[in-house]
């Protein structure tokens, strides 16, 4: 179930804000609704005498901040969006309009004013819908206002002083926010809470209910005309997935019209039907929720690695929660920024946002703390330094081949080895990885029998590591690369079982290889060209006494693949795209692969959600 009121009617819209004001974005993205911000241009210079009250002031200065942003959107890609919102908060007192103080005096002047009595607090919303008529941008405003009374204390000089040299009243009309050290000021309110902080959110909800969801004949509770719906009436929103369902909203862009399925009473129209619809409209495409958030995926995935760049999640682990600007002080960053970083951190889920501040989600505490015992902190920080910059010549990848791509950067060894530094980081991100993996792998088949084994390309030895605990007769030789063999050290569990684990330093194409009963390649083959695998799978074979074994571990697809497993794994190929010449390959690929090579009894198991393990025993030649 969708917790749902009538702002899900607005989902499936193109919705732009059309404020620059963080708390209406901030009230209305609580709310969940989906909007693009645009600030808008207009400048609250309309002549305040002309208006008969102050609240048809703010109404009409919201209307020209929507309608701005509306023409320029229009203007600039000849397609508005469906819907802008605009909203103008004022202050009244004794006939006077307040908005925001242009300077500290001008706050003062405010805040003296209002002090020990009571004011209204005034917001206009515009509702504007937008549709394009032959290359014209059509207009339809829907507005309101809603009025909340406030009565301040008597407030000390000095107290006022503080407040203003706090800086919080310089954007805000009448030169505080409630929501904020300004409700230290306030005795009590009456009427919309929201309205104050800047968006009467209640009264809005009900317009919408009034546009989207008219009263059907005979349908008692839609008689009550200022009533938000109740949940499950919009529970059902099944029309939001394109399946041609109804929005009688502004004229029935995209409705049912009058022919809904099933006989049943059709929609009472929107409330500009009349006007708007002489003609039937064209049916619309479904809106394209899927390729948008693809197309913004890529945000998500910085925000995250910024935030573990940063330490944000070390920091609330140990201390959270905190609010944002403490955040900031600790991570030595801008306050604003943090805040916003800390914001996208809470609608991707990372972080809980209450009034005690911001604190770690089980799976940040679990995964993006940097040294926890599951953390894969040195992937996104990994990812974040490398991937991101190698992602970016993607094009040139696919056009002229990854040598092109990788430009000055060099190949992947180069690029992975150039400094130690790098070299760490590149370990980091694989040991998270190894060792979110490794039972899985270890355990995917019984490996009792083998007395020693020999992971080539083992990197930090995490899979050595629990091969040695799973099998206590288990001798494991990691053979990795010299640079890699000589950071190991610092990733080595405490532990009684560690003196299994040895490593030796040396090039898997190229040099000896330590003798074993068991070979293990996990996550290497996937790097490589055919050539180069049969070439390291015939020095294992030739290796390989009669009753060994060797086992892949990939991210390997199975015939009987289910959808979602088999698009993550699905982005590989833009890895080994860039990279080089490597190409992931599917499990019966490598089964054939080890069978060519002189092994049989070929087998293969899932290891966890991520790869796929196939043993081979080696066959008296
Ligand atoms: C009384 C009060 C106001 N505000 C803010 O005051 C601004 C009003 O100015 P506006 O001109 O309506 O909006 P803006 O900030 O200039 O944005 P825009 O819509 O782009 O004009 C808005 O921000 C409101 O939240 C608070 O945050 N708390 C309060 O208690």
């Amino acid at each position: 179930m969708v917790l749902c009121p009538v702002i899900g009617k607005l989902l499936h819209k193109h919705v732009v804000l059309a404020s620059a004001s963080p708390r209406r974005q901030e009230i209305l993205s609580n709310a969940g609704l989906r909007f693009e911000v645009v600030p808008s241009r207009f400048k609250e210079k309309l002549c305040k005498a002309s208006f008969p009250t102050p609240s048809a002031y703010a109404v009409e200065t919201a209307k020209q901040k929507a309608l701005e942003v509306a023409r320029r959107m229009h203007q600039k890609d000849l397609r508005a969006p469906d819907v802008v919102i605009g909203a103008d908060t004022i202050v009244t007192i004794g006939g006077l309009i307040l908005e925001k103080p242009v300077d500290k005096q001008d706050a003062y002047r405010m805040l003296s004013r209002l002090n020990g009595k009571e004011h209204s607090v005034f917001t206009g919303v515009a509702i504007v819908h937008c549709s394009d008529r032959d290359g014209r941008l059509h207009t339809e405003v829907l507005d309101f206002y809603e009025e909340t009374t406030v009565k301040f204390s008597e407030l000390s000089e000095e107290l006022l002083r503080e407040y203003i040299d706090s800086g919080e009243p310089m954007d805000k009309a009448g030169g505080y926010g409630i929501q904020a050290l300004g409700g230290m000021l306030v005795e009590h309110v009456r009427g919309d809470f929201l309205n104050v902080v800047g968006f009467p959110l209640n009264h809005f909800c009900k317009k919408l209910a009034q546009l989207y969801c008219p009263p059907r004949p005979g349908d008692v509770r839609g008689a009550e005309r200022d009533s938000i719906p109740a949940v499950d009436t919009f529970e059902d929103l099944s029309d939001l997935e394109g399946g041609g369902g109804s929005d009688p909203a502004w004229g029935g862009r995209g409705g049912r019209g009058g022919e809904e399925a099933g006989g049943a009473p059709p929609q009472a129209p929107g409330p500009r039907d009349a006007d708007l619809n002489g003609a039937a409209e064209e049916k619309r495409p479904p809106f394209p929720t899927g390729l948008l958030e693809l197309m913004e995926g890529f945000k998500a995935s910085k925000a995250l690695f910024t935030a573990c760049k940063l330490n944000v999640f070390d920091v609330l682990r140990d201390q959270g929660p905190l609010k944002a600007v403490d955040i900031a002080r600790k991570i030595n960053a801008s306050v604003c920024r943090t805040g916003r970083l800390l914001e996208a951190c809470a609608a991707l889920g990372l972080l809980h946002k209450t009034d005690a501040g911001y604190s770690n989600t089980e799976a940040a505490d679990l995964h993006l703390v940097s040294d926890s015992a599951h953390s894969l902190h040195g992937l996104a920080v990994y990812n974040d330094s490398h991937v991101w910059d190698l992602f970016t010549h993607l094009d040139l990848a696919a056009r002229d081949g990854a040598e092109q791509a990788r430009g000055a950067s060099g190949t992947k060894a180069e690029r992975l080895f150039q400094s130690a530094e790098t070299t760490l980081l590149f370990m980091r991100a694989m040991h998270g990885l190894s060792k979110l993996t490794a039972r899985d792998v270890a355990t995917a088949f019984d490996l009792s029998r083998f007395t020693s084994a020999c992971d080539l390309g083992g990197c930090t030895g995490a899979l050595a590591h629990e091969l040695a605990r799973e099998y206590p007769r288990l001798q494991v030789t990691v053979f990795d690369l010299p640079d890699v063999t000589e950071h190991a050290r610092g990733f080595q569990p405490d532990g009684q079982r560690t003196e299994h684990v040895r490593f030796v330093p040396g090039d898997f194409f190229t040099d000896a290889l330590p003798r074993a009963q068991l070979y293990v390649l996990s996550r290497v083959l996937h790097d490589w060209p055919d050539d180069r695998v049969h070439h390291l799978l015939s020095r294992i074979s030739s290796c390989c006494e009669p009753g060994g074994g060797v086992l892949v571990a990939e991210a390997a697809a199975m015939e009987e693949e289910e959808a979602a497993a088999a698009r993550r794994r699905g982005l590989q190929p833009l890895g080994a795209l860039l990279l080089g010449a490597g190409r992931p390959r599917s499990a019966r690929e490598l089964g054939q692969l080890l069978q060519r090579h002189g092994f049989r009894d070929v087998r293969v198991a899932p290891a966890g959600d991520l790869l796929r393990v196939v043993l081979g025993t080696r066959a008296a030649p």
